[in-house]
């Protein structure tokens, strides 16, 4: 297996308070992750510290097996991509030019050339956003909006991709579109990294679970690990029935 994030005894203070603590992560090539845990748990500095937005003050992260801190922006956008919480834009961009801002790293001199146009094409067909080609980003709906992120985070084609809460405001014909469209990735390579609340979307197509609570790992692993009446009760506070839907061959929880 290869590692294409590791994390070792990683802590990130905001002032002086420890936000995340001892982080010990280790995330395999081509599997797909699911970053769970309760509101103002971690989700978000994990990702953005992963993704060089927010420095660290204690450990160490590699990607790659080489040392994040080491990585130029030009070379960190070539390896992965991030899909951030907030979509909302005050500039009046055309979709079409916020997706091709995911080539950025892969042009030579701005030059646009024809795969590029191609790998821009593919990724607004794949998040069903060419409808909106040349529209403006302030007319589209919250949704929508969230749908060109992911289309350019996929037009970068990083072998790592970290999208924080991606799917809060699409509907269930969406929501399920893009879970698909992102397991799919994984099983061809791609590393997945994603954060999100609803845990039965995560039970059924995350592979692995990372579970957070007051900015430690409570537990990482397999959904039947992770998800555990015990480890419910414990991080969210909630009593729950967890048991296997035969119909979508998976966990299935529902909260007492
Ligand atoms: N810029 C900041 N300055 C100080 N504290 C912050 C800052 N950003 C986040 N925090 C605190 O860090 C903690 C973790 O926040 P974070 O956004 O990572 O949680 P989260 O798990 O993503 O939450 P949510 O599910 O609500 O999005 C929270 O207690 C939050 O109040």
């Amino acid at each position: 297996m290869i590692e294409m994030i590791s994390i070792h005894n990683l802590y990130v203070n905001f002032g002086n308070r420890s936000i995340l603590k001892n982080i010990e992560l280790n995330i395999y090539r081509g599997k797909f992750y699911g970053l769970i845990g309760p509101n103002g748990s971690g989700k978000t500095t994990l990702l953005k510290t992963i993704a060089k937005l927010l420095p660290y003050q204690q450990g160490s992260i590699e990607i790659t097996e080489k040392k994040q801190k080491s990585f130029n922006q030009k070379e960190l956008a070539k390896t992965l991509s991030y899909v951030p919480q907030d979509t909302n834009i005050d500039f009046d961009f055309q979709v079409k030019d916020i997706v091709a801002m995911g080539r950025h790293a892969h042009q030579h001199y701005l030059n646009r050339n024809q795969s590029n146009e191609e790998i821009i094409r593919k990724a607004m067909i794949e998040t069903d956003t060419y409808r909106f080609y040349e529209h403006s980003i302030l007319n589209l709906s919250g949704g929508q909006r969230q749908l060109v992120f992911i289309a350019k985070a996929l037009a970068q084609d990083t072998p790592i991709i970290l999208l924080d809460e991606p799917i809060s405001a699409l509907d269930i014909y969406y929501q399920l579109r893009i879970l698909k469209l992102l397991q799919q990735l994984s099983k061809q390579g791609k590393t997945v990294v994603i954060v999100l609340h609803d845990l039965n979307l995560a039970a059924r197509f995350c592979e692995k679970l990372i579970l957070l609570k007051d900015g430690a790992v409570e537990v990482a692993g397999n959904c039947n690990a992770v998800l555990t009446q015990k480890t419910l009760k414990n991080t969210y506070q909630i009593d729950a029935s967890v048991r296997e839907d035969e119909i979508i061959d998976s966990l299935y929880i529902t909260p007492l």
